[in-house]
């Protein structure tokens, strides 16, 4: 699928971005192509973000080292680029989807796509951009001729559901294991997560994934970047011009389904000392991994509670400046340096990490790691890619992830339910 030239390291690409009118674009997902899941690159919030396809060049990266060596190797790349750029906002000119393997021991490793085409939309203003290599320039695709050019939507197929690496009851005894190890006080946290496969009859149609899980959860980040779908409420970093934002969550309860018993519901997560003090763990963790490289800190006192379709969370939002020392660090850098977050991983991050390696039996693979997009200028937004799924390459199953953050007074039948309610994004938008 990579440019088969053997280029010299780093090779030149183009890239040219163009205002064009918003209603030339219309749904941005439904510019994705139909065929192939893996062509499929998407980062969108209310309407608003980028989607991509095509590889103009792909790098990949494994181990400990997967964030530095992708951001280098994106460093160079993006310093040796021929940029056009007549929009100058945030997602135009060149840019790289990216998707991390939670582990540095997983085969998953790291991945940045360059796509050959983006379309974007923010603030009104709404842009083409195409990236090529310096021998095959190309003029800008016409924004009519591409949407007279989409793909029909795919038939919906029947979908069936099987264990994953261990059953829900299986799962719930490795939970409780779990929690004999914390009250036993080796760990303070540790979010265990487990997978599902849903096999279906024909392939998936990407684009109708997308437009359910970005309809039904407004709020999140929708994305797909190399197989990987979800929509995600976690924002791991924000970086814009220094400025660094990040959306920790921790602290879940079901909706019922009854908006009053859901107030309710809300107002008993918002004093539930189990479910603050998970989150406060989160967020302390958080703000301790960024401290090395910030200014300043902003972080409100207590958190407020993210209403979902499914569940609902404490959530805290956190904005940081760069110090002068730190100001060059990129987007990726930031993700690298804050993954992974006691949101997903645990704490202490080293034991609760060894302890999920031990008893979850699974790779995670991207699951629960950072996924989104770069700038040339290293501004972009990396989610935990939560409420997702990985598609195989045929199209005709996936593998769909949920995790729960486990302390002391957790309960192995509270967080199958849990882990049930996080499936169900994925499960209602492959049913739609
Ligand atoms: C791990 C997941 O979610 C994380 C765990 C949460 C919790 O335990 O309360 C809440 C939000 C996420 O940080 C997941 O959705 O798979």
């Amino acid at each position: 699928m990579t440019d088969a030239a053997p280029e010299p390291w780093p090779p030149t690409l183009l890239a040219r971005t163009i205002s064009v009118p918003d209603e030339a674009l219309g749904a941005l997902f439904d510019l994705l192509p139909a065929a192939s899941p893996a062509d499929a690159l998407a980062w969108v919030r209310r309407g608003e973000g980028i989607v991509g396809w095509g590889e103009a060049l792909r790098i990949e990266t494994h181990g400990e080292d997967r964030f530095a060596e992708a951001d280098q190797r994106w460093r160079d790349l993006a310093q040796h680029m021929v940029v056009r750029d007549e929009v100058r906002r945030p997602g135009t000119g060149p840019v790289a989807f990216g998707s991390f393997a939670f582990s540095p021991d997983s085969e998953a490793g790291g991945t940045l796509i360059v796509p050959r085409v983006v379309a974007g939309r923010r603030g009104g203003a709404a842009w083409l951009t195409t990236i090529t290599s310096a021998s095959e320039l190309q003029p800008p695709p016409n924004p009519t001729a591409l949407r007279t050019a989409r793909d029909a939507p795919l038939a919906r197929p029947e979908v069936s559901y099987a264990d994953g690496a261990l059953g829900a009851s299986d799962w719930g005894d490795a939970v409780a294991d779990v929690v004999r190890l914390i009250r036993g006080g080796d760990v303070a946290k540790v979010v265990m997560a487990r997978d599902v496969t849903a096999r279906l009859d024909s392939p998936v149609d990407v684009r109708s994934l997308l437009s359910a899980l970005a309809e039904d959860y407004p709020t999140c980040w929708t994305f797909a970047v190399d197989s990987l779908v979800g929509a995600t409420p976690e924002l791991l970093v924000r970086r814009e011009r220094g400025l660094i934002s990040s959306r920790v969550l921790a602290g879940t309860i079901q909706r019922t389904g009854d908006d009053e018993a859901d107030l309710a519901r809300a107002a008993s997560l918002a004093r539930s000392s189990k479910d603050l003090e998970e989150h406060e763990f989160a967020v302390d963790s958080l703000t301790r991994s960024l401290e090395p490289y910030v200014a300043s800190t902003s972080a409100p006192e207590a958190p407020f509670v993210l209403h979902l379709p499914n569940v609902m969370h404490l959530a805290t939002d956190v904005t940081a400046v760069l110090d002068d020392t730190h100001a060059d660090m990129s987007s990726l850098e930031v993700a690298a340096a804050l993954h992974p977050t006691a949101a997903v991983c645990g704490t202490p991050t080293d034991v609760a990490a060894r302890i999920i390696a031990e008893h979850e039996s699974m790779d995670r693979a991207r699951y629960a790691g950072p996924v989104g997009w770069i700038g040339a200028d290293g501004d972009g937004e990396w989610g935990i890619a939560l409420r997702s799924a990985e598609v195989a390459p045929d199209g005709r199953s996936l593998r769909l992830f949920a995790g729960c953050g486990i302390v002391a007074a957790s309960d192995p039948e509270a967080e199958i339910a849990e882990s049930e309610a996080k499936l169900e994004p994925m499960r209602t938008a492959l049913g739609r």
